[in-house]
């Protein structure tokens, strides 16, 4: 499904998406992601397609908004006989029927407060499909859920909804959902700057935006100062470093590199690091615990510090400190080479 949508206000927007299986759109906060949903929904003026023109409730959508908004003061199956007509027997029956579509038959005379965050999640999805809807949209689904058991939530609600086939559309500015998605869109200053599957817009972000919104903690200006038919030499700060050719990649002058702080690796200055590309002599300017690992901001000479993260620590890494002289490398196929910006 591909929609085509303009909003004047309270953000101008200019969309044009396509939607198949889960698709997330990523943006960062105010970029007007839930405006667009309004639109889409009728609940703001606004043009486009589908469904020009015609009222809220004639449009065939399922709207989760953010914190799902289920009454706190109604049953599970009455929050989602609200949305249903007729007598009160079939209206429960039909509740009964969606609630064992979302996989929660058991749970029909609870209260909303009395579930978890992803039961009440599927609740509300269970309401949406009181609309029939041939479109699902879901602000922010992230939002409301723990930490702890979110992917594992959103990983059951993308089965979930891909089960129905519904063409769902969720909004966010989380990364890890994005990932998690068969299609993501990028939002940013009203219009979509990328779209593609999660490994094409994570592989090869189209810009600094778009990298830095999928995690690319490092990003620093250089100079193409050499080509070869594999890979170019770029210059950051009198740092040579060699980035394997991509296609689309500029191909000289001034560009921007990113690079991900998982994709540095660290060895001690008298070791050598399991690769030989890009070898950059560092000194550790501040470091904290990260899970398991340690996130280091390091000082290897460029414009600014690099970010470094070890996902586990080995016992060689427990003497590390603030001072602590290492060497950084990366593989050339790690650095994505970006156009400069102005
Ligand atoms: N009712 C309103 N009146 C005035 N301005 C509004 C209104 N609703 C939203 N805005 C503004 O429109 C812009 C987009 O808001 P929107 O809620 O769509 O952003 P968002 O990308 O969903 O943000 P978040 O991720 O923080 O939820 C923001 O600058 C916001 O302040």
């Amino acid at each position: 499904m591909r929609i085509d949508y303009r909003v004047p206000q309270p953000i101008a927007l200019d969309i044009s998406l396509d939607i198949e299986g889960f698709c997330v759109l990523l943006g960062r906060s105010g970029e007007g992601k839930s405006t667009l949903l309004k639109a889409v929904a009728g609940l703001l003026s606004a043009r486009g397609t589908p469904y020009d023109n015609l009222p809220p409730e004639r449009r065939p959508i399922g709207y989760l908004p953010q914190g799902y908004a289920l009454f706190p003061h109604l049953s599970v199956w009455e929050n989602i006989a609200f949305a249903l007509r007729g007598p009160k027997s079939a209206q429960r029956a039909e509740a009964q029927t969606l609630l064992e579509r979302v996989r929660l038959a058991d749970l029909a005379d609870r209260r909303p407060h009395t579930l978890s965050g992803g039961q009440q999640q599927r609740i509300a999805l269970a309401r949406a499909l009181a609309r029939k809807p041939e479109l699902l949209l879901l602000d922010e689904p992230t939002s409301a859920l723990d930490a702890t058991t979110r992917d594992q939530i959103l990983g059951e609600l993308i089965e979930l909804i891909g089960a129905l086939g519904i063409p769902a559309l969720a909004v966010t500015h989380d990364p890890h959902l994005a990932a998690m998605a068969d299609r993501m869109a990028v939002l940013s200053r009203g219009r979509i700057v990328q779209q593609g599957t999660p490994s094409e817009v994570f592989g090869a972000p189209a810009g600094v935006e778009v990298a830095r919104l999928v995690g690319y903690h490092n990003l620093f200006e250089g100079r193409i100062t050499q080509r070869t038919q594999t890979e170019t030499r770029v210059s950051c700060d009198d740092i040579g470093l060699n980035v394997a050719l991509a296609h689309g990649a500029p191909s000289h002058g001034r560009v921007i590199l990113a690079l991900r702080a998982d994709d540095i690796d660290l060895g001690y200055a008298d070791t050598v690091p399991t690769h030989g590309h890009n070898q950059l002599p560092a000194r550790i300017a501040r470091l904290r615990m990260h899970g398991l690992g340690l996130h280091l901001c390091c000082d290897a000479g460029l414009a600014v510090a690099l970010e470094v993260q070890i996902p586990r620590r080995t016992p060689r890494h427990d003497p590390l400190h603030v001072g602590s002289e290492v060497t950084l490398s990366c593989a050339p196929t790690a650095i994505r080479m970006l156009p400069a910006v102005d």
